[in-house]
């Protein structure tokens, strides 16, 4: 799903070099036989709990206490999703958690499965097998926009706003769902429409202060920088007044200093308004520095789950991304000019904004 970019590749063979590749030097944790993983609890339920009627929740969750029911738990939950496109299977038996006010990420190689796997959290596609659930409720058959008016706002990969409209219009859009005007008096402008569009104004500034860009407030998103459009998106997605945020690729593009930053803003959103933040990012570094917990998906299956330090030790990883020889089936050696680096794909910095709506 990834397009390349030009000098990304470089970025991500540095983050592997400094991540993956430094195992013996870090000592890692051996992963344990009977769970090469590193994912106890995960995949398929135990044999004692088949035939259970209705959602057959794990016993252990990584990230969720044993004994504790993971739908109430975490602020979402995916219970073993499943999704085949005809005959491939890009998501197999894969189960997720995203405790309430953390920042966990998603990662593995290319096609690895985790935008068909974040396009089931969103709605966008749905699942062959396996449930969703946002706030202990089931959201399996909510359509995406529902989702978003119930606290799941995403950002994409590529970047889609309204070019021709303001920074400032494009975060009002956002917070229409949240709004109480009828269409009567949208077209009467009653006192009550004037007030509300008033307030929706204000905290579209205070939401562009927020993520840095309130001096855009007036200016068409097509003519904003990179880094700031990506800002914008942010503000967008926080207008819906998420419980969780899922950031497809948010520092694709950035120079160093953005994504340097970028890490303290994800950490005040969790602190401040209470969001848990979820990121889908080929930047290693990024994702290390970041995370509080990292799931990783290979060929889509969940082939480790833990913190960034489980995660830059699992030997299973390492290959995965790596290979076993340090090429994975021969045909992940980066070469130059090359967009991958150990079957790291590295987002182009592309952006859609004319006339397209998240
Ligand atoms: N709509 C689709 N129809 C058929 N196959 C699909 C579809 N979307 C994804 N796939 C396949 O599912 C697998 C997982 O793809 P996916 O894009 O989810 O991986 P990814 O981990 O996001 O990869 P990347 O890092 O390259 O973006 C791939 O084999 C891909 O070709």
């Amino acid at each position: 799903m990834s397009e390349p970019s030009h000098g990304a590749g470089e970025k991500v063979r540095e983050g592997l070099k400094e991540t993956l590749a430094d195992t013996t030097q870090l000592g890692g944790t051996p992963n344990t036989p009977g769970d090469p993983s590193g994912a106890a609890g995960y995949g398929r339920p135990d044999s004692t709990e088949s035939g259970v009627d209705g959602p057959v929740r794990q016993p252990v969750v990584p990230g969720t206490p044993a004994g504790v029911d993971p739908v109430e738990a975490n602020v979402l939950y995916a219970d073993r999703i499943t999704i085949r496109f005809g005959g491939l299977t890009a998501v197999d038996n894969v189960s997720f958690a995203i405790p309430p006010k953390s920042v966990v990420s998603l990662i593995g190689p290319n096609g690895a499965g985790k935008t068909t796997f974040f396009n089931v959290l969103t709605g966008l596609y749905e699942a062959t097998e396996g449930a969703v659930y946002l706030n202990g409720k089931d959201i399996t058959p909510v359509k995406p926009h529902k989702r978003a008016a119930m606290g799941l706002a995403r950002t994409f990969q590529n970047i889609r706003l309204f070019g021709l409209m303001t920074a400032e219009e494009n975060v009002m859009v956002a917070m229409h769902s949240h709004l109480k005007a009828g269409v009567m008096s949208t077209i009467i402008r009653t006192p009550g429409q004037r007030r509300e569009e008033r307030e929706a104004r204000e905290t579209a500034r205070e939401l562009l202060d927020y993520v840095g860009i309130g001096k855009t407030v007036g200016e068409l998103a097509r003519n904003l920088s990179y880094g700031d459009q990506r800002r914008l998106e942010i503000a967008r997605a926080m207008a819906l007044k998420p419980k969780v945020l899922l950031l497809d690729e948010p520092t694709a593009g950035m120079n160093p200093q953005e994504s340097a930053n970028f890490n303290d803003f994800v950490y005040r959103v969790r602190d401040e308004k209470d969001i848990s933040v979820l990121l889908i990012e080929h930047d290693m570094s990024v994702i290390m520095k970041i995370s509080e917990r990292i799931t990783v998906l290979d060929r889509g299956a969940m082939i480790a789950e833990g913190t960034p330090d489980d995660i830059r030790n699992n030997q299973q990883v390492i290959e995965a991304y790596l290979g076993k020889t340090g090429t994975r089936e021969g045909k992940r050696l980066p070469k130059p000019g090359d967009a991958q680096a150990g079957g790291v794909a590295v987002a182009a910095p592309t952006t859609t904004t004319d006339g397209e709506q998240a």
